[in-house]
């Protein structure tokens, strides 16, 4: 009978020999992908020295110059991790294949009948990886995790899904129980970085289900926080992107965050998932040319994302269309010409009853108004000079209205009844003057009016962006100046392409060509200078993503919105324009709502636009927060919502979270000897309300942040030290939510620091001297 310790020598001897089979294959898998990418290189260098042909030849060539491009992305970014899983099947299973290994891309060995030798996390049969479970082993007999540095294997960790296979392998503990070790818990434990990282190795079972969520409408994910919301949705997006690729890749997936600083949290998931053509925005981003550069009041905030501001812009642009109140006389030929009340409102009627937006209606106006001062100058001229009779034909009437059109004057005191405007003009027109908000806002109250009012225009802010986008609506896009514009580049690049082609033909000496670059020398290829313009055209080709960052009207095949609950009423009118066919997925947690127009249900946010077909799923594990944080948030979420519930922490982190109160003056001081003694690797936030942020910025740099909690939205941080929480609570009817925000930011470690008494719910917090 072999003693305890052979027995465990034996099995270290088995494991190392394990883990130099596995990193066989995993070499292998790695020669494979280089053999793919310089494959694919070779083809992309091979297309793009093609020139000419027909105008089919030239876009399938863009398709594949495309299509190789992204393939390259792909393997680059399967460099990484290419393998991280394994899964041994049931050999008795019907369809059965032994073991099936999971990755970043999928590979297969094009030698032996296209056999599988790489899953793609994202296709079907990978899925029992995250979904078997003891309870429910799916086939799976074991689970591998596959740890790796660059190309090299450095460690596995087996779960054992029935008993059996567990005990073959000599792993079943004392009690009977099933060993393995959790690489969910090192991920999570892991001190973070200050950049989201992909969890394809470890998702669990209730967030692969909305990953691979085959609803076709709106799905809702409510989670509390740190249930892994934000890394669904960035998952989600790549998986739908692998699953629907041919309908996606030409309209494009948008993805909406917060603020810059979270989109820039998130920036580097799906890059790392081989995914480069999401657009991410944030609210105040997405009106094309403008950038919020402004910050709201909460209260300013709220009045600008309310629906009553629909009634407010369609008003104020109707006030844009005037009527004199005096008749205008204008000199017209040798004569005058009067523009009077009644032919404006006549052809303001016109205009109006048209029902095309403001600028588009301009001309109808413009033709009405002009129409009667011809009539107005016939018949003057009829009285003058033809004696009373009026003997001018239709050809001189259209003549007159032709030289009017041409008269600068005269058209300039048009264009004061009825300018072509812009979205931004009429907005900060709007807000800059009492009278037009006045006119155009009757049922906003004064103090409502107050906080649109600003005297000077510095620019715009986030809330802006979808009163821009309504105003653009209603004011219509006369896109002629662009098509020009379009024409006008198209041109030039004509041009320079003859110069360069001039260059090559004409100028240039034989040993200088040798020199040049292949890709210029191509050019000799050419048969024409257009021709070339074109190729240039393909080379700059933009990703579906791009195009539509560019274009206000461009609508997705699908949008995912993260921290939904904090768009206004205003924002879900702007985003539903993008995404007619409402194919998104919503995340977000009601109890975290900050801003004051976001919803606090998502029955009411939603209801407009597709009343109820839409589609609630719930996350409820915490793998963020440990549970004695999660204790003390729990407090605050009831005086929130009594009837939710925080959902439970996968992991105890074996701190306590503490208070440490101090005198007024010792705030500061406090919080800079808290953060010193921080010493270990991670990231330190300290949190505060926003207009307590001044005072302890000189804190902030290296691995500290000093945030507002509007700022910390979604991020994580090792540590958090909440600063003076009763004022985070009284700064916004929303207090609590922002302080529910800050508590559960933490992956280790809270502290609070304070001078003035702690809000009733933070009483479990151990104070500390
Ligand atoms: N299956 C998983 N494997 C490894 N890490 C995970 C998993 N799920 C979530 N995490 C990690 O937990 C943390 C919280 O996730 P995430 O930020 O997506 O939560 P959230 O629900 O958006 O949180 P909040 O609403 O508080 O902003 C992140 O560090 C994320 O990487």
């Amino acid at each position: 009978m072999p003693d305890e310790a052979q027995i465990r020598d034996d099995r270290d001897a088995g494991a190392q020999d394990e883990q130099e089979r596995e990193q066989r294959y995993v070499t292998m898998l790695y020669e494979r992908l280089d053999g793919l990418r310089e494959y694919t290189k070779a083809r992309l260098s091979a297309v793009l020295l093609q020139t000419g042909g027909t105008p089919q030849a030239r876009s399938e060539r863009e398709s594949f110059t495309q299509m190789y491009t992204e393939d390259i992305a792909k393997y680059d970014a399967a460099e990484n991790g290419l393998c991280f899983g394994r899964i041994d099947l049931d050999p008795d299973a019907p369809d059965g294949d032994a073991l099936r290994y999971i990755g970043r891309v999928g590979i297969l060995d094009e030698d032996h009948d296209f056999e599988t030798l790489l899953l793609d996390w994202r296709a079907p049969l990978a899925r029992p990886f995250y979904l078997a479970t003891t309870a429910s082993p799916e086939g799976v007999t074991r689970r591998r995790h596959i740890r790796t540095r660059s190309r090299r294997v450095t460690g596995l960790g087996d779960e054992y899904l029935d008993l059996a296979a567990a005990e073959r392998a000599g792993v079943v503990d004392g009690d009977g129980g099933v060993a393995g070790e959790s690489a969910l818990l090192t991920a999570l434990n892991a001190a973070r970085t200050g950049q989201m990282t992909d969890i394809v190795e470890t998702i669990q079972s209730e967030q692969d289900a909305i990953i691979r969520s085959t609803h076709k409408s709106v799905l809702v994910v409510q989670g509390g926080p740190g249930t892994g919301k934000t890394a669904v949705a960035l998952h989600r997006a790549a998986y739908l992107l692998y699953t629907y690729r041919q309908q996606l890749a030409k309209s494009g997936v948008l993805i909406v965050g917060p603020n810059a600083t979270f989109l820039d949290y998130i920036g580097q998931v799906l890059p790392s998932l081989g995914e480069t053509g999401v657009l991410l925005s944030t609210i105040g981003d997405m009106y094309p040319g403008v950038t919020a550069t402004q910050h709201d009041s909460l209260d300013t905030g709220e009045v600008k994302g309310s629906l009553d501001m629909v009634a407010v812009l369609k008003q104020a642009v109707r006030d844009r269309q005037l009527a004199p109140v005096r008749p205008i006389t204008l000199p017209f030929d040798t004569y005058t010409v009067t523009l009077d009340r009644k032919i404006v409102t006549r052809a303001r009627g016109r205009a109006r009853s048209s029902r095309r937006p403001h600028n588009l209606a301009r001309p109808i106006f413009v033709a009405t108004v002009i129409e009667a001062l011809a009539d107005q100058f016939a018949a003057t001229v009829g009285a003058n000079v033809l004696g009373g009779a009026n003997l001018l034909s239709r050809d001189d009437v259209a003549d007159i209205r032709d030289e009017m059109r041409q008269d600068a004057e005269l058209m300039a005191a048009i264009d004061d009844l009825w300018p072509m405007l812009s979205p931004q003009q009429v907005l900060t027109d709007l807000f800059q003057s009492r009278d037009r908000l006045a006119s155009a806002a009757p049922d906003l109250d004064d103090g409502q009016r107050e906080l649109l009012y600003r005297h000077r225009h510095e620019g715009f802010s986030a809330a802006d962006a979808p009163l821009l986008d309504e105003l653009a609506e209603l004011l219509g896009v006369d896109d002629a100046a662009e098509r020009d514009r379009a024409a006008r580049q198209w041109r030039a690049q004509i041009a320079d392409a003859q110069d360069a082609l001039d260059i090559l033909t004409g100028s240039a000496p034989q040993d200088l060509e040798d020199e040049l670059d292949p890709e210029i020398l191509m050019a000799y290829d050419l048969i024409d200078a257009s021709t070339l313009a074109q190729r240039q055209e393909m080379r700059q080709r933009l990703t579906a993503a791009e195009r539509a960052a560019a274009d206000r009207t461009w609508t997705f095949g699908h949008v995912i919105v993260d921290e939904a609950q904090e768009l206004s009423a205003m924002a879900w009118r702007m985003l539903m324009r993008r995404i007619p066919n409402r194919w998104m997925t919503l995340v977000g947690d009601t109890a975290q709502t900050g801003d004051l127009a976001g919803s606090s249900s998502w029955q009411s946010a939603l209801e407009p636009y597709v009343a109820n077909r839409w589609k609630l799923t719930e996350l409820t594990v915490n793998y963020r927060t440990p549970s004695e944080i999660m204790a003390v948030a729990q407090d605050v979420l009831v005086e929130i919502d009594p009837a939710q519930s925080v959902p439970r922490s996968v992991r105890d982190a074996g701190n306590q979270p503490w208070a440490h109160r101090v005198p007024d003056d010792g705030v500061v001081d406090e919080v800079r000897r808290r953060v010193a003694d921080e010493t270990g690797p991670g990231l330190v936030a300290v949190l505060t309300s926003e207009d307590g942020v001044d005072e302890l910025r000189d804190l902030h740099g290296g691995a500290v942040s000093v945030l507002s909690v509007r700022e910390a939205k979604g991020l994580e941080f090792d540590v958090v030290i909440i600063v003076e929480p009763q004022r985070i609570v009284e700064a916004s009817p929303r207090g609590m939510n922002d302080l529910y925000v800050a508590l559960t930011r933490a992956t280790q470690r809270l502290g609070v620091v304070h001078a003035r008494p702690l809000p009733d719910a933070l009483s479990k917090l151990v104070a500390v001297h």
